[in-house]
């Protein structure tokens, strides 16, 4: 099948690169030249692990190839996927001037009937509203379908290709049986496709991400609360973990949930939910306690130093909103570096992958570090943001040696409270 995607982010470029793999023909467009030059060169822009060995191979193969020309690149495609940003609007609703402007723009360009794919998360009527943008200049048949993603970064390969099901909003026939060839090479290794209407279909990923977030946050507040009694989160996580009803995934307490996804896709589904009248209580409950939880070390550090950081310099492990990505959007990091900041601390930091990232936005504010003990040096004390497997076991001696004072602040709970006290250290952590 020939395919075309349009937006070569996160999501466009798996999403080409994986339907590349299963055997189709797939044009990605990006109207970011410097990006497309990179990709058209061989060079992946993001870090995704697994995706550069498939991306490699499919364009040794000529399956897979890039362009910044919208007419070019979805010439002769029976599917074409918007995977387009939607970052939040001022009023928090999901901005949908991205997917409007390409939905405009192919209105008088498609020349064979299409299928048109809603891959971004988008609130719901959103395919409506795409339909009505194409259909003012169109001259051909074409349908609008929403099938969102639910990858995750990091892991994001895996996740595309084994997916936990496929989720497809059609009530077009001739679109459904596209869409079923399309991901057939998935579905035969056991994954459900779920057919259902385009409304349902955008509600089902603002739905996910938000039950997600509202069980993290659930968590935390668990653990704020273990931190009062004198309970261990960890073991509560276990104890109820073990429910099938609840389940053991996303029960880790940490500094808040981050990326690209969750911030933004609970605050539009609040908007959505206010815009006809409904108030959402547990989602705006759910924002409140994320934003105090991403700086809850803050509140030890300053107990630890007397409420006096200035001149202290402290060491940031980990930058990225979570392990085996750079992308640092929304990463409790950085609200962690702001807060230091402002409280006249300095900044010295290391993350195996994110460094370039955070040097766009932070700029020589901070320090940036070769590896994680170079971090140390010097430093008064330790914060831990992202739970990098490189950070797990690390040389503990040589971390006491270095810090100025024995004092670890953990934002991802990787060691033993025990281990800790016995190493010497005052150790924070997460609802222990
Ligand atoms: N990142 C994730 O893990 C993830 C997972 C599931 C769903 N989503 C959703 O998928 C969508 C895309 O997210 P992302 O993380 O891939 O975004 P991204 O910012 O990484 O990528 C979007 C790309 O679209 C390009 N673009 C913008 N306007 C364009 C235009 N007119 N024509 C062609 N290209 C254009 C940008 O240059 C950019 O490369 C969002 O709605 C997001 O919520 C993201
Ligand atoms: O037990 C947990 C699990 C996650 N997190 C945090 O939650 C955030 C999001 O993590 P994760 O869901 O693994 O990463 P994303 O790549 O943002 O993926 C989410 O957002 C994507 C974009 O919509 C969806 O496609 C995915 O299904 C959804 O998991 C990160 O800050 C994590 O540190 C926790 O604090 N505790």
């Amino acid at each position: 099948m020939k395919i075309a995607v349009i937006g070569t982010g996160y999501v466009g470029l798996v999403t080409g690169t994986c339907f590349a793999e299963t055997g189709n023909h797939v044009t990605c467009v990006d109207i970011d030249e410097k990006k497309v030059q990179k990709l058209q060169s061989g060079v992946v822009t993001i870090y995704e692990p697994g995706l550069e060995v498939l991306f490699e191979r499919n364009i040794r193969q000529k399956r897979l190839d890039f362009t910044t020309n919208l007419k070019e690149g979805i010439k002769d495609a029976e599917v074409i996927f918007l995977a387009l940003p939607t970052p939040p609007g001022e009023d928090g609703s999901a901005d949908l001037q991205y997917i409007l402007k390409v939905a405009n723009d192919l209105g008088p360009i498609l020349e064979n009937y299409a299928v048109v794919v809603d891959k971004s998360t988008v609130p719901v009527g959103t395919a409506e509203k795409v339909h009505a943008a194409i259909a003012a200049n169109a001259k051909v048949e074409f349908d609008v379908v929403s099938n969102p993603e639910f990858l995750r970064e990091g892991v994001a390969v895996d996740d595309f290709m084994k997916p936990d099901r496929v989720v497809i909003g059609t009530r077009s026939d001739k679109a459904k049986k596209i869409m079923e060839n399309l991901y057939a090479p998935l579905v035969r290794q056991g994954n459900p496709v779920i057919f259902m209407d385009e409304k349902s279909a955008e509600l089902t990923k603002y739905a996910a991400n938000s039950f997600l977030a509202t069980k993290i946050t659930f968590m935390n507040e668990i653990a704020n609360l273990c931190e009062l009694l004198g309970a261990d989160v960890d073991m509560v996580r276990k104890g109820i973990g073990t429910d099938t009803r609840i389940g053991k995934r996303f029960l880790f307490a940490g500094i808040g949930y981050g990326g690209s996804c969750f911030p933004k896709d609970v605050q539009a589904l609040a908007k959505s939910s206010k815009d006809v009248g409904y108030n959402f209580k547990i989602l705006n409950s759910v924002m409140d306690v994320n934003t105090t939880q991403k700086t809850r070390l803050m509140d030890h550090i300053k107990g630890y130093f007397k409420n006096d950081l200035k001149g202290k310099t402290i060491a940031l492990w980990g930058l990225a909103f979570k392990p085996y990505t750079d992308d640092i959007r929304e990463a409790p990091a950085l609200y962690n570096i702001d807060a230091l900041l402002e409280a006249g601390a300095k900044v010295r930091a290391y993350d195996p992958e994110a460094m370039e990232n955070v040097q766009d936005v932070v700029g020589d504010k901070i320090t940036y570090c070769e590896d994680e003990y170079e971090a140390l040096e010097g430093a008064d004390a330790l914060m831990i943001m992202t739970e990098w497997p490189v950070f797990r076991t690390p040389e503990f001696k040589l971390i006491k040696e270095k810090l100025k004072n024995p004092l670890i602040l953990d934002g991802r709970n990787l060691y033993e409270v025990d281990q800790m006290k016995e190493l010497g250290f005052t150790y924070f952590s997460i609802g222990r």
